[in-house]
């Protein structure tokens, strides 16, 4: 039985929030309601002084939803935001440390200043490479604005909720969210701020991700408030951050590298992504976008050079395919290239390596 929008609403508009006396759908609560194919998501926004509290709220809201015929899932999310203040803006206190998630070892950012770098290609290869090292790896694609790792992984069912808790999928060995399959394409340009801000760090919270070595996230690209709140309401063990040669995108990298700094989530090292271009056909070498970059931007700011990723259409092919390099041809120059990366990432956490376990393309 197909379920639509208004059977949804229906069914939401029975549910009273206590405090107003009215429906929650009345009250304007719900926002980026999701319906697709029996899966349900949406968003439940109270107000910032309620918080946690509501939460029974938001479960009475998901019951309500199951109860409709053909509702085969629901998603829901619970964020408290507030509107920007009027100006001049209040000083802000900086918030205390976040706590550590139960079961994680370690949790990673991998970042970029600048959009379409490779952010997302590196993100989602070092997990499978550490993986390979015989970590315990999560993936978390928290790229509201671009969110890929559901193409690069070939995920496309929604996780499912248990007790309130997001169950990650699994492929190739990992577990994996990514904030793209609770949404509608055109859904997330309508997504303020803090509503992504919530969603991440519940996402984060309330995944069922133990027991995990690392959890890795790939992170929206830029340096704004979202970028901020996450390094700021996540616990990160540290961040990498990707840069392509040209000295546009080592800016953007150098403001990305500021940012961690300002939070004190240490840089863990600089990647240089489409470093080196190796013809296929006379095995000439170039370098489109420049090359050394990096290497040079992480010794001026005292920080680490991880190593450089080679321009290689096979990663491109690969990650568009859903079977992405490392997964796909681990012996391959390139997917060793990722594989010395996770080495040093997974020194860096203080997670000796085991026996590598084989990756199997499902
Ligand atoms: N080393 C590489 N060689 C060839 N293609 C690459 C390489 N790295 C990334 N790409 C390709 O470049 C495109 C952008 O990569 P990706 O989505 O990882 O970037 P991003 O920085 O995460 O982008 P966004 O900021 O939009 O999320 C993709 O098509 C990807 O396959």
């Amino acid at each position: 039985m197909a379920v639509n929008r208004e059977d949804i609403l229906k069914a939401l508009d029975s549910v009273i929030d206590p405090v107003s006396g009215r429906s929650v759908v009345h009250e304007d609560m719900i926002e980026g309601l999701v319906v697709r194919e029996g899966h349900v998501g949406f968003v439940l926004e109270v107000d910032p002084a309620r918080g946690a509290t509501a939460e029974p709220l938001r479960l009475e809201c998901d019951e309500a939803v199951k109860k409709v015929p053909g509702v085969l899932s629901v998603t829901s999310v619970l964020t408290a935001h507030s509107e920007p203040a009027a100006s001049p803006r209040p000083a802000r206190k900086a918030p205390p440390p976040p706590a550590g998630i139960d079961g994680v070892k370690a949790v990673i950012a991998v970042a970029s200043g600048k959009g379409g770098v490779g952010k997302s290609t590196v993100a989602v290869n070092l997990a499978l490479a550490l993986s390979k090292l015989g970590l315990k790896v999560g993936l978390l694609d928290a790229d509201i604005y671009g969110p890929s790792v559901p193409k690069m992984l070939g995920l496309t069912e929604r996780p499912l909720g248990e007790n309130g808790k997001f169950i990650p999928l699994q492929k190739y060995g990992i577990k994996a969210i990514s904030i793209g399959l609770f949404l509608a394409d055109d859904e997330a340009t309508i997504w303020r701020g803090p509503m992504v801000q919530s969603a991440l760090v519940q996402m984060i919270n309330d995944g069922l991700w133990a027991p995990l070595d690392v959890l890795v996230i790939d992170m929206p690209p830029g340096t704004g408030d979202v970028q901020l709140t996450i390094a700021q309401r996540v616990p990160l063990k540290g961040a990498v951050i990707v840069s392509t040669p040209q000295d546009v995108a080592l800016a953007d990298a150098r403001r990305g590298i500021a940012m961690f700094r300002k939070t004190q989530v240490p840089v863990l090292g600089i990647v240089e992504n489409m470093s080196t271009f190796i013809c296929p056909n006379c095995g000439h070498e170039s370098h489109i976008f420049g090359h050394g970059g990096a290497r040079e931007t992480a010794a001026r700011l005292g920080e680490p050079f991880l190593g450089e990723i080679p321009l290689n259409t096979a990663i491109r092919l690969t990650s568009d395919a859903g079977t992405p390099i490392v997964a796909a041809a681990p012996d391959t120059p390139e997917a060793r290239a990722f594989l010395l990366i996770a080495e040093q990432v997974a020194a860096k956490i203080g997670e000796p390596q085991r026996p590598a376990p084989s990756i199997v393309i499902e």
